[in-house]
Parts: C-alpha cells; sequence; structure tokens
C-alpha cells in the first residue's frame, strides 16, 4: 500500500471563518471560547476532508490563530523577555500581544510594526521563504531561555484522536527555527542556543510518542538554502539527539532541491524524508540512490503552491519509477504545506467550465493523491474518473485559443532589443523633468493609497452584489477621490495620487482587467494573521484590452492642477502575487505583463498625466532561494520592469516604490532599473538601509520612507527632520523626496492627516 499525507492544509477556511472569528475577537465582539470553538470547528472540517480524500494520516500542528511560527514560540517557550508578561496573562492573550503588539495594531499593509512610545511592538514579519505569506520573526539574545510552554499541540492531537483520526503530528525543526530567527544582541550566534533547544524538542517527541502518535513530520525547509557550514554541520548531531526520543520522524523538506545539502539530508537518522518533486524532480533518483532501506521517501507531487490541474498520468509515471524502487516505502504528498493555496475550487461558481477544469485547490488536490494512490495500489481503471478528467483537462489547456495570442507572440518577437531603454540618461531627463514640474527642494509626496474605508468597501461589496449600479459606484469612489485630493491639497503635498479608493487590491485589480488572467470570487489565501488576499490566475497570454487606470487618473487631475501622479503595479509584482502558468517560464509571462503595463504608461503620457508611479514590492521577495539563480532572474526582472517604464518621452517622470527593506545585497540591480524617482521603506531602521543607496553612489532620485505606515503612532515633526538629515548626510540633497515607507490603505484618516501634515512640515523646515 502507498501511504498518503499533506504537509499542511490551509487553516483560514473555506468562507475565512478564522478571519472573521479573529477580528470580532479583537474588536471585543466575542469571547476567547466562542474564537477556540471556530478554531476547533474548522480543524474538524479539515482533518474530515483528509480523510474524505483517502489520506493514511491527518495532520495536526497545522493549525494556528496566527501563524505556525508564532504558534512554535509558545510551545517552545521562548516569548521575548521585553515583553514583560506576568504568569496570570493568559496563553492566548500572550499569543496576539506577541502578533499585534499592545497598540491593537491589526492592520498593515507590508511586513512588520514599529517600535512605539510603550516598548511593546509586535515581533517582526517577514515573508516565508519565497511565497507570500508572512511569519513573526522569533527573536534571540544569549539569555533566551526554551521551555516546553504550550499544551496546544497535544490537545490538538488529543482532539483529532478522539476523532478516531490517525495522526501524523508536524512541527518545525529546530534548525528552521532557529535560522529564520532574528538576533536581537551582537556578538552571538543563535546557532548557540541548540544545545538548550533540543531537550524541548525531545520533550515534545516522547510525549506525542507516549500519545500513541506514530510519525512527527518536522519541516527543514532551510535544506533547500544556501546554508552557512555550521549550519550544516550542526544537523547531523541534532537529528541524532531526536532520533533517541524513538518516534519515527519524517523530514520534510520543500521549496526546492536540496543541491549541496543532499547527502547530508539522505544520511540523517530519521525514519522518512519529504521532498519537493514539483519544483526539484530532478533530484528523486539521487536521493533514492542514497536513501537507506529502512526509510520511506515521501515524494511532494502534487504542487502546493500553484492552482493547477495535475497531470495525473504524468505524476503516476513519474512515481511508478520510484515505486518500483522502494515499495511501500513510497509515500506521497503535495510539495508543500497547502496554505498558500485557496480552500476549495466548489466554492467557485463564476468560473466557466473550461477554466475550472483546469483547476485544483486544497481540496481538490488531496483527491489527487487519493486517485494517485488507487492507481498505484489497484489499477487506473479503478481511478477512471479522476485519471480522465486529469487528461481531458491537459489536452484542452494545452490546446485552448484562450490560453494562446500570436497578437502577443509577434509582438514579443519583434520587440526591440533596446525597448527597456529610456530615450536618454537620466542625468537629461532630470533636467528637463525639473524644469517641467518647478518642485520645491524635498518635494512631498504619499505611495499610492488613502484609506480604504468600511465605506469604500462596502460600496464595492454592494456593488459585486448588484446592489449599488455602476454609476452609483463610479459616483461613490469618485467622492472618495474627490475627498482624498481635498485633503492632499490642504495638507500642502506637493504631487498628488487620487488614492486607490476603487482597488481591491493592487494586483488583483490589474488582474480582473488584463486579458489572459481569470480571477476567483472567494479564492483566499492568508497572507498574514487575518488578512488574505486573492491572487489573481494567469492561464494565458497576457495582454490588455483596454485603458485600466486613465480615467480614473484623469478624474483625479481634473480636481487639481498640481501633478497628479499615476499608480500601477509592476511586471514582476503582478507575477509574484498571481498564480502563474506553468507552461512556459515565468520570465515569458513578465514580459508579457510588461507589454500590458508599457501601454498604460503610455495612455496616461497621453492623457497628460505626467509623473506615474510603478510599484514593484515583490523585485526582492522574487528573488530565488539559491543565489546561483539571481543573476538570471534580476536580469529578465529588471528588463521586464524597464520596457515597462521605457514607453513614454523624457519629460514624463518615472517612480517606482519597493518596501520589504533588505535591497543591498541587490542595489546594482535596482539602480539599473533606471527609475527617475525611487520610494522605499526605511523609517523601521533608522535609515540605515540607505546607507547601501550613499555608499553606491545611487545615481537617480530617493524617496526613504520618513514613518512606518504599519503603526498608527503619528510621527513628531522632529523625529522626521532627523531621519531626513541623517538620509541627507548619505544622499544629495537635491535628490532627496519626502514620503512615508508604504500605501496608507489600512490607516484611519484621522491618524493619516496628522502624520502627513507633520512630514509636510518636516520637509518645509528642511527647506
Ligand atoms: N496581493 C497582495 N499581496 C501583498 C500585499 C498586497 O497589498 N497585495 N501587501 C503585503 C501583504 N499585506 C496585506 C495587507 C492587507 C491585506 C488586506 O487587507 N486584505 C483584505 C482583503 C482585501 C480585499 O481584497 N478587499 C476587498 C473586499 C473583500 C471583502 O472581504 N469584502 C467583504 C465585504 C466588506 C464590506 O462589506 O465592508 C466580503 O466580501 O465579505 C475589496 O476591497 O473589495 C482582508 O484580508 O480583509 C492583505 C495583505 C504583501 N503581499
Ligand atoms: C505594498 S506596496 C503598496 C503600493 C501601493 N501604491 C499603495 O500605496 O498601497
Ligand atoms: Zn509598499
Amino acid at each position: 500500500m502507498t501511504t498518503i499525507h499533506s504537509l499542511g492544509f490551509p487553516r483560514i477556511g473555506k468562507n475565512r471563518e478564522l478571519k472573521f472569528a479573529l477580528e470580532q475577537y479583537w474588536r471585543g465582539e466575542i469571547n476567547a471560547e466562542s474564537l477556540e470553538a471556530t478554531g476547533q470547528e474548522l480543524r474538524v472540517q479539515h482533518w474530515q476532508i483528509q480523510k474524505n480524500a483517502g489520506l493514511d494520516y491527518v495532520s495536526v500542528g497545522d493549525f494556528a490563530y496566527y501563524d505556525q511560527m508564532l504558534n512554535h514560540i509558545q510551545l517552545l517557550g521562548c516569548e521575548p523577555n521585553r515583553f514583560d508578561f506576568t504568569e496570570q496573562v493568559p496563553e492566548l492573550n500572550r499569543y496576539f500581544t506577541l502578533a499585534r503588539g499592545v497598540a491593537n495594531e491589526a492592520a498593515s499593509c507590508c511586513s512588520g510594526h514599529t517600535p512605539d512610545n510603550q516598548g511593546t511592538w509586535a515581533l517582526e514579519m517577514t515573508k516565508w521563504f519565497d511565497t507570500n505569506y508572512h511569519y513573526l520573526v522569533p527573536e534571540f539574545t544569549a539569555d533566551t531561555h526554551f521551555k516546553l510552554n504550550s499544551s496546544r499541540l497535544f490537545d490538538e492531537v488529543a482532539e483529532a484522536q478522539a476523532l478516531g483520526h490517525k495522526v501524523k503530528a508536524s512541527l518545525i525543526g529546530p534548525l528552521t527555527f532557529l535560522y529564520l530567527g532574528k538576533e536581537k544582541t551582537a556578538s552571538f550566534d543563535r546557532l548557540d542556543l541548540m544545545e538548550q533547544l533540543i531537550p524541548v524538542y525531545g520533550e515534545i517527541l516522547f510525549k506525542l510518542k507516549k500519545m500513541g502518535v506514530e510519525w512527527v513530520q518536522i519541516d527543514e525547509p532551510i535544506l533547500c538554502l544556501d546554508l552557512p557550514v555550521e549550519w550544516k554541520a550542526a544537523y547531523e548531531p541534532v537529528y541524532n539527539r531526536l532520533n533517541a526520543a524513538g518516534i519515527k520522524l519524517l523530514l520534510a523538506t520543500y521549496f526546492g532541491a536540496l543541491e549541496d545539502n543532499l547527502v547530508l539530508t539522505c544520511n540523517l537518522p530519521v525514519a522518512g524524508l519529504h521532498i519537493d518533486a514539483v519544483r526539484a524532480s530532478q533530484q528523486i533518483n539521487h536521493v533514492i540512490d542514497r536513501l537507506a532501506h529502512y526509510k520511506v521517501l515521501s515524494l511532494g507531487v502534487i504542487d502546493g503552491r500553484n492552482i493547477w490541474r495535475a497531470d495525473l498520468d504524468q505524476a503516476l509515471a513519474a512515481v511508478e519509477i520510484a515505486r518500483a524502487r522502494l515499495g511501500e516505502r513510497l509515500w506521497l504528498a503535495p510539495s508543500c504545506s497547502l496554505q498558500h493555496v485557496p480552500v476549495d475550487l466548489s466554492a467557485e461558481t463564476a468560473l466557466d467550465d473550461e477554466l475550472r477544469s483546469w483547476l485544483a485547490f486544497a481540496v481538490q488536490k488531496l483527491e489527487e493523491l487519493g486517485a494517485l494512490k488507487v492507481a498505484i495500489d489497484q489499477s487506473v481503471a479503478s481511478a477512471e474518473h479522476a485519471f480522465s478528467a486529469s487528461r481531458t483537462a491537459a489536452t484542452s489547456r494545452r490546446q485552448s485559443t484562450r490560453v494562446h495570442n500570436s497578437d502577443v507572440t509577434d509582438r514579443i518577437a519583434s520587440l526591440p532589443t533596446d525597448a527597456d531603454q529610456r530615450r536618454s540618461h537620466f542625468k537629461n531627463r532630470q533636467i528637463l523633468q525639473r524644469s517641467r514640474f518647478k518642485l520645491p527642494l524635498f518635494p512631498t509626496t504619499s505611495i499610492g493609497s488613502f484609506p480604504q474605508t468600511k465605506e469604500i468597501r462596502a460600496a464595492r461589496a454592494a456593488y459585486k452584489r448588484n446592489e449599488l449600479t455602476a454609476d452609483g459606484y463610479t459616483k461613490a469612489m469618485q467622492a472618495e477621490i474627490e475627498l482624498s485630493v481635498n485633503k492632499q491639497i490642504q495638507l500642502g503635498l506637493d504631487v498628488l495620487v487620487h488614492g486607490e479608493a476603487e482597488r481591491n487590491d493592487m494586483v488583483e485589480y490589474f488582474g480582473e482587467q488584463l486579458d489572459g488572467f481569470a480571477f476567483t470570487q472567494n479564492g483566499w489565501v492568508q497572507s498574514y494573521g487575518s488578512r488574505c488576499v486573492k491572487p489573481p490566475i494567469i492561464f494565458g497570454d497576457v495582454s490588455r484590452p483596454k485603458a485600466m487606470t486613465v480615467t480614473w487618473t484623469s478624474f483625479a487631475q481634473s480636481l487639481t492642477s498640481q501633478p497628479m501622479k499615476g499608480m500601477l503595479t509592476g511586471p514582476v509584482t503582478i507575477l509574484q502575487w498571481s498564480f502563474v502558468r506553468n507552461d512556459q517560464p515565468r520570465s515569458s509571462t513578465a514580459l508579457q505583463i510588461a507589454l500590458a503595463i508599457r501601454d498604460e504608461v503610455v495612455d496616461l503620457e497621453q492623457a497628460n498625466i505626467g509623473i506615474i508611479q510603478i510599484d514593484e514590492p515583490a523585485i526582492r521577495e522574487g528573488l530565488p532561494l539559491r543565489r546561483a539563480d539571481w543573476k538570471a532572474y534580476l536580469a529578465w526582472a529588471g528588463r521586464a520592469f524597464r520596457i515597462s517604464a521605457s514607453g513614454v518621452s523624457d519629460e514624463t517622470q518615472i517612480h517606482t516604490h519597493m518596501c520589504y527593506s533588505e535591497f543591498n545585497d541587490i542595489l546594482p540591480a535596482i539602480a539599473s532599473l533606471d527609475a527617475d524617482v525611487i520610494t522605499i521603506e526605511t523609517s523601521r531602521s533608522d535609515m540605515e538601509l540607505l546607507r547601501g543607496f550613499g555608499d553606491f553612489n545611487y545615481p537617480n532620485e530617493i524617496g526613504p520612507g520618513v514613518y512606518d505606515i504599519h503603526s498608527p503612532r503619528i510621527p513628531t515633526t522632529e523625529e522626521m527632520v532627523r531621519l531626513l538629515k541623517k538620509a541627507a548626510e548619505v544622499i544629495p540633497a537635491e535628490n532627496l523626496w519626502v514620503n512615508p515607507d508604504c500605501g496608507l490603505k489600512t490607516r484611519g484618516w484621522p491618524e493619516t492627516e496628522a502624520a502627513l501634515a507633520n512630514m509636510v512640515a518636516a520637509a518645509k523646515a528642511l527647506r
């Protein structure tokens, strides 16, 4: 018999039940028991789905009220001392304080939170590998201690057992846990904490064993990264000691190939290994060559990072070779946790039948595993229904006229090699733009979005439910745009924006308007905490049937004689935050999106919009996990951005915006984007990030964010003056812009107005 299992199931619920319960709980509308009841209902449902699909084990340990790393911070008892929790504070209260700080900070556009005057700022958030999911970063100091400090995991195991399920518990492995954390004191190495951490893991494993758990999945995805030698060397001794607990460990790796860590990983004293066979099918045979005869190998053959229905014939062929070599030691699973895909395709009633037949969400992916198991253990005929549907879908996708568009292919084939170059050098453009816009020194602007109020979202929801006409909706959004423009004029900002009221999300909005994209009604994926995104699905060649933003932007421009900045999302970010085609390289899709955005940029210019921002917040996150692949990525990603930006005259000023820090290792690539102005997130690092730009002699203009938009706290004029002076030490003052860190969509109006008033005052003080 072939064993099938899942590395993790989405926890938000098929109708985002967890999101709504969390937000009600945070608003004080429901109590902890009621929140816990929702959590339990979801676990029960999700285990049942796994059982129905024929999985041999249900996964326990993948549920979290906010984040799986945060669960481990409590499980391992390493809540940072700075939170100063007393014994009396209940675990769940501590949990949300760690996640959200004390300022009741729920909303945040990008990652992270800021220290405020009270000193209990939340843990930092950062991207989980190359996904759009954010985890909470453990903080380590030389004084960090570990102890088994939460019974949640064991309670959930008992809960599943009581329902009669066979349980596989899952844990994040000790090396991955430490590696993904952050050292908060100098001259200390978090790897030194391992000695202390191992006994706690030992205790957890021992307890699970006593509960009758046979298998523990222990996630070590960092084995797919370039690891420092000390970390590689730590693996064997650590796992030797964990092995002593006497419970079967399934070491799970995903998001890439093991490469230089392959031998090391295969030799670890564990009972089984899981590898990602979607991103790295080439490693299957090498791994089997080196696998001891007593170990099981779990092949992640179903794509956990994308929404395409599997080609079951192809998957079966790949698996049969492994089956012949491994026999019953072969396990099958999705490539990684299914938390990165939406829950259930059956909720999508608006997709046409053809497109729907190409897709599989989490529930359907488990059914695909079930079909593979039947085909291997019995016969393909016994799983005929699933196999024939898969075959039909594969053929229809290959042949569909909706996928291939010869206009797009022709345009790309005839694209001049210099299509990614502006007409003249930045220095010339700068002269022309300065005389055109006549902006003061330290010009002020914002990053694009203004508060997405309840009223805005309610109007959009009403429009979607046909309770508001298209005209009514347009009027409502125009009123919001007018409100934001007037506020900006009153505040004295120099370069205005329309405020993005009409956008549900900066990527979904464009996906809804481009050909080659489909969008779902309910395809939510957790981004962090209670916040979700609905990534569009790129299924075909991308093109732009008509202008997407010109009417809104022109309306905004008609309200003022000041420059109105057009606002677009860049090709790399649209690519990164969508589900993408798996039948052509990402680079080809990026190029197609770039051409669509280029057309929009040109149309905005023709509509007399002189300043256009093309946001690329995801350019850093799109970096491949292995350094060896960076160069190729940066080359095509940079070209895609430049193609989108280069259709305009020298007098048109192109801005770009990036958040999520850590640009220093890719500065040459950022400079090569050749945007006239870049606005970046820097305030949380006290402008330290900017030093890299200074050292590198970054040639173009820069707006280092002078305050953090993730916090409702209102920054003072003085602190922004200080930050700007600090910036002026490394960047020539005449190249500096003044702006917040990121968009203001998750903020409320009162704090937004107060903060911007202080920001404008800071710019004036500097002038
Ligand atoms: N795609 C993407 N990825 C990203 C980011 C991003 O902005 N976009 N930023 C970073 C992550 N930050 C994020 C910040 C906020 C939210 C966020 O607020 N998400 C909203 C959903 C946003 C959205 O699409 N809103 C819809 C409304 C969706 C909705 O739930 N409407 C309600 C009704 C609302 C009402 O009646 O008031 C419903 O249908 O039930 C809209 O504006 O139209 C949420 O979870 O609540 C998500 C990610 C990194 N990755
Ligand atoms: C995550 S970057 C956001 C950029 C976008 N223009 C905004 O202001 O919201
Ligand atoms: Zn941003």
